[in-house]
């Protein structure tokens, strides 16, 4: 199955709905956010959904563990093939919303966000995380592990080391990709696909080089070549 996850960002369901029409579900996933999922609710996850996209539902949940693993289980409920929450709600929260899922026997996957690929190591020290970026990736990997949830979303440029962490199975979900042709936006920490595959992801997120396309479909299929490429 293909690693790519494509980013319905900055649109409402119209629009999600035509760039969905132009993508092949065999070739790509989709991923509804925060914006999307305001604006239009559960029912662009069932469009999605009916069109034979698995939906990634990055709502990245932060709150008391009861709250949070209801969300989980309203997602989970939903359908989607994957859900996150933010690691730094603590080894509670996350253990809590995992066991629920797993009482219920649902398949959806959970993941946790460690630090946002937007932010730099002035940025972390400066909201009051002293020492290295990496270094609190991977104590957060390390607590998602221990948590029970099947991965992580961290930079390309942690993959590796995350693997080192939590194993070649846990997931490693990473956002900041931008393919040859892109530029960075307001991306930090980010790679090319090839080198991102390689440095252990297990998938890529990509919004705004596929959905910002003249020709999204188009987009997907050169970045499924330079992957191939190598
Ligand atoms: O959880 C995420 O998906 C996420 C985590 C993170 O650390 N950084 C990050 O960019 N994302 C999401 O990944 C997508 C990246 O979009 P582009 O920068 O347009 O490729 C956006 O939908 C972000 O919300």
């Amino acid at each position: 199955m293909t690693p790519l996850i494509i980013a319905l960002d900055n649109m409402n369901c119209s629009q999600a709905l035509s760039v969905a029409d132009t993508l092949d579900p065999l070739e790509c996933r989709v991923k509804v956010g925060k914006e999307l999922f305001t604006r239009e609710g559960p029912e662009i996850v069932r469009q999605l959904q009916s069109r034979g996209f698995d939906v990634f539902l990055d709502l990245k949940f932060h709150d008391i563990p009861h709250t949070v693993a209801q969300a989980v289980l309203a997602a989970a409920d939903l359908g989607v093939w994957m859900v996150n929450v933010h690691a730094q709600g603590g080894l509670a929260m996350m253990k809590h919303a995992a066991d629920r899922l797993r009482e219920g026997h649902y398949d959806t996957r959970l993941i946790a966000v460690t630090v946002l690929t937007s932010l730099s190591q002035e940025e972390l020290n400066a909201s009051g995380i002293p020492g290295s970026l990496e270094a609190h990736v991977r104590h957060l990997a390390g607590l998602t592990r221990d948590a029970g949830l099947d991965g992580v979303v961290c930079s390309a440029r942690e993959a590796a080391m995350v693997r080192e962490t939590a194993g070649k199975e846990f997931l490693k979900v990473t956002p900041g990709i931008r393919p040859a042709f892109a530029v960075s936006d307001d991306q930090h920490r980010i790679m090319t696909p090839v080198d991102a595959l390689a440095a252990g992801s297990t998938h890529l997120v990509i919004g705004r080089p596929v959905t910002r396309s003249d020709n999204p479909m188009d987009a997907v299929r050169r970045i499924s070549e330079e992957i191939a490429a190598g």
